[in-house]
């Protein structure tokens, strides 16, 4: 008997064959990944092609059945190809171990699919493939779990709603005067640990740390100043490293003298308790005895005194590779050397786990375990195998409705899995909701240009197709995802070359029109990239394009249920049920909230996680 008759008998010969017809990408190589290529494979889709950026990692094993210890350290894409052709040799399967926002994979590329798949972690690659898809005209079908939670969408351009037609809630971030002068829970400390003390010595600067919010800084200039100030200082003992006083001077600096600082600040403690600094000669009296590897406890909170053995231990870790990494780059300025944390990197791990406890200690915040922290430093909930796997089949199933002749459009649903208590069973489904009337991505005007990268300047798009061939007047701008390159006062960019302002075929322009009167709605541009005729003009737009009117202002969305309904018959999903990747973050301890984004109560209060 054939491998494939029962699938066939069981699809029925039509389906089975479009299937086996079908061409397919599959976005993300990880947790869903990994089930879905199985099913893909299994179901005999005919050709996949499967793009990831990473490499598999230790962690990775539990629950990403394709990869084995020996591929630790070896490219996602490349190993579950390897690994899942075995179970259908007559299937073709094709891995890019890339990024899917690289400039390679254009809305040509896309439109060489017949479908595509997200099965990914993240929401800035989730949107872009959405953008992607809606440009090239392809169904693309998002699958995503947060531990007990999943979804599978549907989206169709013009038809249902794209991931951005419901609002993403901004990942959390916090003010910096709360991380480095006034923490009162333990997730400010790892914060603290992470994107400030840990970029300080080693990395960066906190400056480009997402989780620190510097929109009060202005409110409280003069402390911010001082905080400056105190950072500069931290950054000199940077040149301690690999020096005897190194660990003492760091220790000194951020659990003594700073906090004598903190504490003369008399004002911040009338109603909380005053930060109590640490002593290091105290400390290291109290810890003869106690082992470095006490960092391998991960479960239990360690003592103040483990935390300090651990610190001391870190930093000469960490200390060691950046010297024997400053001595490798020697004589190449450009790349100073620098370490980034990583939850899977134990060194930065134990330097986080333990300097948080320290700051915790201070300011009588509970301790935290080193597997909790690893936890809140990487912003994760545990994943789980089965959330993965039962999204991963039932995107498959969306998918054969969509591949039927004629296709099932109608029968297509967003499927959800909750685990909430009061739920009768595991999964909901809805019928694919419209797009969103005032989504910034679908419900816009798209068009592509033909374009040689080359010679096109920013002035071939504005004056030669913008203003020439789509009737735009003066008052409208033109920005990529980094900003504004173009507005009535913002001129200076005209005779750039698009390659010098980073636009490439990989980026979209939105064109906003800025008129009084009757203004169209936004208009998305995507590049094709082609080889012009000098005698022609470097920028082309090959297809007439139709911009319909902006619709009139957008109601206020009602607040009263938690819904932001915009349609008048169906209530569209709230942010937990539409983004559950990104609202539904969970700690151990987590407790899901049915309306609104998903917090975490822990013994401190409770706290929004992204
Ligand atoms: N821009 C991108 N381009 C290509 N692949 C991406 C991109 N962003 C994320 N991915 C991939 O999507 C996959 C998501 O899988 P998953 O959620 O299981 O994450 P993971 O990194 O494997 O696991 P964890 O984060 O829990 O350690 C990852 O393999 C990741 O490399
Ligand atoms: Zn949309």
């Amino acid at each position: 008997m054939g491998r494939d008759k029962l699938t066939r008998q069981s699809l029925g010969g039509s389906l089975y064959n479009r299937i086996n017809e079908a061409k397919v990408l599959m976005v993300g190589a990880g947790g869903i990944g990994c089930e879905l290529l199985k099913n893909l494979v299994l179901t005999g889709f005919g050709e996949t092609h499967i793009v990831d950026l990473d490499t598999i990692d230790l962690s990775n094993l539990n629950r990403q059945f394709l990869f084995r210890h020996e591929h630790i350290k070896k490219s996602k894409a490349l190993v579950a190809k390897e690994s899942a052709s075995r179970f259908n040799p007559a299937v073709k399967i094709v891995a890019h171990h890339a990024n899917i926002k690289d400039p390679q994979f254009d809305v040509e590329w896309f439109k060489s699919f017949d479908l595509v798949f997200n099965a990914l972690d993240n929401l800035e690659a989730r949107r872009h493939v959405n953008r992607m898809c809606l440009a090239a005209d392809r169904i693309l079908l998002d699958a995503g779990t947060t531990g007990w939670q999943g979804s599978v969408t549907v989206i169709k351009k013009g038809v249902s709603q794209c991931y951005d037609c419901n609002p993403k809630e901004a990942p959390k971030s916090f003010p910096v005067c709360t991380i480095r002068t006034t923490p009162s829970q333990p997730i400010h400390c790892i914060i603290w640990a992470k994107s400030y003390l840990f970029t300080e010595i080693f990395g960066t600067s906190e400056d480009d740390a997402p989780e620190l919010d510097h929109s009060e800084d202005q409110e409280n200039a003069s402390e911010i100043e001082k905080l400056r100030k105190e950072s500069q200082a931290l950054k000199k003992i940077r040149e301690l490293i690999g020096k005897e006083t190194f660990k003492k001077s760091v220790f000194d600096k951020v659990f003594h003298e700073d906090i004598d600082r903190l504490r003369s600040m008399e004002d911040a403690w009338k109603t909380r308790k005053a930060p109590e600094p640490l002593q290091y000669d105290k400390l290291v009296a109290e810890t003869t005895g106690i082992a470095s590897s006490v960092a391998q406890s991960d479960q239990k909170e360690w003592t103040l005194q483990e935390s300090f053995v651990v610190f001391n231990d870190s930093l000469d870790r960490l200390g060691k590779r950046f010297q024997d990494l400053k001595e490798t780059s020697n004589g190449n300025s450009s790349t100073p050397p620098i370490l980034t944390f990583d939850k899977d990197d134990e060194d930065t791990l134990d330097f986080v786990a333990a300097s948080a406890n320290l700051r915790s200690h201070i300011f009588s915040i509970d301790s935290k375990s080193k597997f909790d922290i690893k936890q809140m430093a990487g912003n994760i909930i545990p994943a789980i195998a089965t959330t993965n796997a039962i999204v991963a089949g039932i995107v498959v199933l969306e998918a054969f409705k969509i591949l039927r002749d004629p296709p099932e459009f109608d029968k297509a649903r967003s499927v959800f899995l909750t685990r909430l208590s009061n739920s009768p069973g595991v999964t909901a489904s809805e019928s694919l909701l419209p797009p969103n009337p005032y989504c910034p991505t679908c419900s816009v005007a798209q068009a592509q240009l033909v374009t040689d990268f080359t010679r096109a300047k920013l002035k071939d798009i504005v004056e030669g197709v913008l203003k020439a061939k789509l009737n735009y007047s003066e008052d409208f701008s033109v920005s990529t995802e980094a900003g504004v390159i173009f507005e009535p006062d913002l001129e200076d960019n005209l005779e750039k070359k698009l390659s010098e302002l980073s636009i490439g075929k990989e980026t979209f322009l939105t064109v906003r029109d800025e008129a009084d009167d009757c203004p169209r709605t936004n208009l998305i541009l995507s590049m094709i990239e082609k080889s012009l005729p000098a005698d022609e003009g470097a920028v082309q737009l090959p297809e007439a394009v139709v911009i319909p009117q902006r619709p009139q202002a957008k109601p206020e969305p009602s607040m009263s249920n938690g819904s932001n309904a915009t349609n008048g018959t169906k209530r569209k999903r709230d942010a937990t049920e539409a983004d559950l990747e990104d609202a539904g973050k969970m700690s151990k301890k987590g407790k899901v909230q049915e309306s609104g984004p998903i917090t975490i109560e822990d013994d401190d209060g409770a706290i929004l996680l992204d």
